[in-house]
């Protein structure tokens, strides 16, 4: 640990977004601390605290706050749509601003509290197959692959099934097959959808990175931008994911999503964790 004395604790924060389980660090004003070993070790539901995704604040020049993501396994997530909500929410409640800008790897999104709840606007979803990405030109709308995927990128790759019921499915069992699918070389986060109505879908979903999750934030846009793009849903639908509900609004200022954001508890990392990474 470069940035933090072996003397030091390092304080983190568990947070929860529809069911999607966060560990946040703040380090804002001073260098940033999290490493590939820490969010690995940090991620381990056994070594360490265990969580969906790890989301490091940092000072910023441009937006409010800076933040990246990492996945379980140590990997980067290239956007995580219900941690940007969490984290904004703390920001709000710590600065009692009612909107934010956030860079993450995507650009700078925007944030607005809506009552109990938090809208952020994921950016406008990429469709090219070149953006997603995927390994060949092929239509991302309808996969080469057995039932029909569409393809979409939210700052990171979604391979959405449309099934008869998503409750059926053994998402942990036919999860990993489809992340490392070859037509996905950076590999894929997996969601499997079910259509009750124009307007409201249940998705189920395996993460890239850290597997079955009760709930996906970039998951639930690129879902809602596949169902609308195939004429299922209309511009805004209500998704039922494991954890919670959440609302998505395709806009001509990109896929807006809404959901609650729950502070679960905070701790500090002792200093021989730090020392055994
Ligand atoms: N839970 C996150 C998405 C994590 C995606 C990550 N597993 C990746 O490698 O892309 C969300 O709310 O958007």
């Amino acid at each position: 640990m470069e940035h933090v004395s072996a003397q030091e604790n390092l304080r983190f924060m568990k947070w929860h977004g529809a069911g999607n389980d966060f560990v946040m660090i703040d380090s804002r004003g001073r260098k940033p601390v999290v490493s590939k070993g820490l969010a690995a070790a940090l991620g381990d539901r056994n070594r360490g605290v265990g969580f969906d995704q790890l989301a490091e604040i940092r000072s910023s020049d441009v937006a409010d706050i800076d933040l990246d993501f990492w996945n379980a396994d140590g990997s980067r997530a290239g956007a995580c749509g219900n941690a940007t909500r969490c984290v904004a929410r703390y920001m709000m409640d710590q600065t009692g601003k009612a909107t934010l800008t956030i860079r993450t790897s995507r650009g700078v999104l925007e944030a607005r509290a809506d009552g109990d709840l938090v809208s952020i606007n994921m950016g406008q979803p990429q469709t090219a197959w070149n953006e997603v990405p995927l390994a060949q030109e092929v239509d991302t709308a309808h996969l080469p692959i057995d039932g029909d995927p569409a393809a979409v990128g939210m700052g990171n790759p979604h391979c959405v099934f449309f099934v008869e019921d998503a409750d059926k499915v053994d998402v942990a069992g036919i999860g990993p097959e489809y992340e490392k699918h070859p037509l996905f070389p950076e590999h894929t986060n997996v969601e499997f959808a079910s259509i009750r109505s124009h307007d409201e879908i249940r998705m189920r979903v395996w993460e890239r990175g850290t597997g079955i999750t009760l709930a996906c934030g970039s998951g639930a846009c690129a879902t809602a931008v596949a169902a609308h793009q195939r004429g299922l849903t209309g511009p805004r639908v209500r998704m039922e994911l494991d954890g919670g509900w959440l609302t998505l609004d395709i806009r001509d200022d990109g896929v807006w999503m809404t959901g609650p954001t729950a502070f679960v508890f905070e701790g500090q990392l002792t200093p021989a964790f730090l020392k055994g990474l």
